[in-house]
């Protein structure tokens, strides 16, 4: 369904032309990401500052907006950005962290979603938090954490894709990836990449890389996704714990080939 030869392209793509990535994102994960994007080829800017939100979006090849540690201040930023960058263009990609967790959360992700987000990609929680009708709920959600299965919400996901003209990237055990036609799964990673905040917040940040270059949104998250569960599962051989497996994520991207993509790719 995907070419496992559009993902290398994609990489390549983005090892050569180096994407200017903008991301309002939260305080727990700013330097995390900024590693991430730096190490695979991108070049991260991390900026939350309303006086110049418009004119770093029209020089950045794509936007990430992640909700983690949303303040009202920043939710002002974020609707900003994203209402430029739906005006413009440019492709964004929206992480409703806790979406579940609060009404807070789950306002802000859903007045975001209005903003036409290229890609979201969230946990199954996440997931189905923001785009069914319920209220926040705190059976399938600890806090930012989920309690469901990414194949719990797999046809949710779905239909929710075609129903707002997006790509939904649900990321767990198994990650899934849907444009409402297309749907694949990643069976790829390492269970201590849950013991290591902000992994998922990593996988949206590299998907905005990918944004940059590959107008296929649905290739762009699946490269982004398959991309830091290669290199968690390459990374775990080596760790001890979460301490080294954080830091051997940055290493195993940084020597991320497109031949390593393919090699260790399980991708259905
Ligand atoms: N049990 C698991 N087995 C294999 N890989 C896993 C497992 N759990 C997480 N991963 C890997 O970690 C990635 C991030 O998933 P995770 O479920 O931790 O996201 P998240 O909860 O949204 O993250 P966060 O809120 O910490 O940013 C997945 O895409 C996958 O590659
Ligand atoms: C732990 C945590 N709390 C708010 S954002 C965040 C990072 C993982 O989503
Ligand atoms: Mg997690």
């Amino acid at each position: 369904m995907i070419q496992t030869e559009s993902l290398k392209d994609s990489l390549l793509r983005l090892q050569n032309t180096t994407p200017l990535v903008l991301n309002i994102t939260n305080a727990v994960v700013m330097n995390n990401t900024a590693n991430a994007l730096l190490a695979i080829g991108a070049s991260p800017l991390m900026s939350d500052a309303t006086e110049e939100t418009s004119t770093l979006i029209d020089i950045a090849s794509s936007l990430v907006i992640n909700i983690g540690t949303l303040t009202s201040r920043t939710v002002m930023a974020m609707k900003c950005a994203a209402s430029h960058a739906c005006q413009t263009g440019r492709p964004w990609v929206l992480d409703p962290v806790g979406a579940g967790a609060t009404r807070f959360r789950l306002d802000t992700s859903r007045l975001l979603l209005e903003y036409k987000p290229t890609v979201v990609r969230g946990n199954a929680a996440e997931i189905q938090a923001i785009f069914s009708s319920q209220g926040a709920n705190d059976n399938t959600t600890r806090g930012v954490d989920s309690l469901l299965a990414t194949e719990d919400v797999a046809d949710f996901a779905k239909e929710a894709a075609r129903q707002h003209n997006t790509v939904i990237a649900i990321t767990g055990a198994t990650d899934i990836i849907t444009d409402g036609e297309r749907l694949v799964r990643i069976d790829n990673g390492h269970p201590m990449m849950a013991r290591v905040t902000g992994t998922g917040c990593t996988a949206t940040a590299l998907t905005g890389a990918y944004l940059g270059v590959q107008d296929d949104a649905l290739i762009a998250a699946t490269a982004g996704l398959a991309s830091l569960a290669i290199a968690g599962e390459l990374a775990s051989t080596s760790a001890r714990g979460p301490g080294t497996l954080q830091l051997n994520i940055l290493d195993e991207l940084y020597n991320l080939k497109p031949e390593t993509l393919a090699r260790y790719l399980k991708l259905t």
